[in-house]
């Protein structure tokens, strides 16, 4: 099978609504993310708004279209937080020799109100919105982290619905959690070196947190689905059902870690971006890394569902790994970074 081509087939991941979330929708939410590795949320009192939305990617189109010299002033680190230029990621070493035709400004976590890294002018007005948007996508989160406990039916005397939420209290320490504005330029018509081929935007891959929320824009489609049956399905902005609504359902997927934690149960599902040839608009996306709090220790969840596989998680020398080690693991693999300080 040719992996490089969209099939066309549509997977149909759920929409759920959490303004009433009750044991039915978290039991709905694991059946999703159990089979497919993605689902959509919406909902009331989540507290997202259009407005927010659209100040946010408005914010990132303006940052994305400053000067160069601007957006250099906040380089991406060895600690993956800050701007990264095009083709500087490279999320498919194996069949992509040149990096990702994309760019994206990647936001640590905000200590006191500041970010921890250095801000280019189009963004060093809105730190408070950016932070707002950050608080408003962990509050998120920690909701759904509660409802996948629950659907879990997390041992009441082992942590119970807290069992996730509470090693994501950010309250309690640091965690590698980033919010990332990404943007896939249009190459124009004549300039494209794509034609009759898939301009793959950003290479197959899955993520490494325990969960990811994806934003995305009407008329701005482009992410795909690995299915189980090895091909590629589009998944759209406005699922059935939504396209009435004021902006499009937020798409949630599992990471990685959240995958080796649930010993397979919820399941990280690769994913890539691919442009339609031709498009002349510029893609805008944003998405937040959910990470558990960086010494928390990936030891077995206290669930039936889970428990007949756990043995899986034990590392070869029987210790348990911490959500740090985990990520520092995973982007020496990617990046070579940080190999020198990995736990493993
Ligand atoms: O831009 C998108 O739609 C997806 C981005 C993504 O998968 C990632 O950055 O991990
Ligand atoms: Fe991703």
């Amino acid at each position: 099978m040719d992996l490089s081509q969209s099939n066309g087939t549509n997977l149909q991941i759920p929409v759920i609504d959490l303004s009433h979330a009750t044991a039915q929708t978290a039991d709905k939410l694991i059946d999703a993310v159990s089979r497919y590795g993605f689902v959509f949320v919406k909902g009331e009192g989540l507290g997202f708004t259009s407005q927010i939305l659209d100040d946010t990617f408005a914010l990132s189109k303006s940052f994305f279209a400053s000067p160069i010299e601007e957006k250099q002033t906040c380089a991406i680190s060895a600690n993956n937080i800050g701007w990264s230029s095009m083709h500087t990621e490279n999320l498919d070493p194996k069949n992509q020799k040149r990096g990702d035709f994309k760019e994206a400004m990647n936001f640590g976590e905000f200590i006191d109100g500041k970010a921890q890294q250095a801000l280019a002018p189009a963004i060093a007005p809105h730190e408070t919105d950016i932070h707002h948007f950050y608080d408003l996508c962990h509050e998120l989160c920690i909701k759904l982290l509660k409802l996948f406990a629950l659907g879990l039916k997390i041992d009441p005397f082992k942590g119970g619905e807290d069992f996730f939420a509470s090693r994501h209290d950010t309250s309690k320490g640091p965690s590698g959690r980033i919010l990332r504005l990404l943007h896939y330029p249009a190459v124009g018509k004549d300039e494209s070196a794509f034609d009759n081929v898939v301009d793959i935007r950003a290479g197959a891959h899955s993520d490494y947190g325990s969960l990811t929320l994806l934003f995305q824009r009407a008329g701005q489609p482009g992410l795909e689905v690995l299915s189980p049956t090895e091909s590629w399905s589009p998944v759209p902005v406005y699922p059935p059902g939504t396209e009435s609504d004021a902006f499009p359902p937020i798409l949630v997927n599992m990471g990685d870690l959240m995958q080796f934690w649930t010993a397979g149960v919820l399941k990280s599902t690769v994913h890539r971006v691919v442009f339609p040839p031709g498009e002349s608009e510029d893609r805008y996306s944003i998405a937040y890394f959910c990470h558990p709090l960086d010494k928390v220790e990936i030891e077995t969840v206290p669930s039936e569902m889970i428990k007949t596989r756990s043995e899986m998680n034990k590392q070869q020398n029987g210790e348990t790994i911490t959500a740090e080690g985990y990520l520092k693991k995973r982007l020496a693999e990617t990046y070579g970074w940080g190999k020198a300080q990995s736990t493993l």
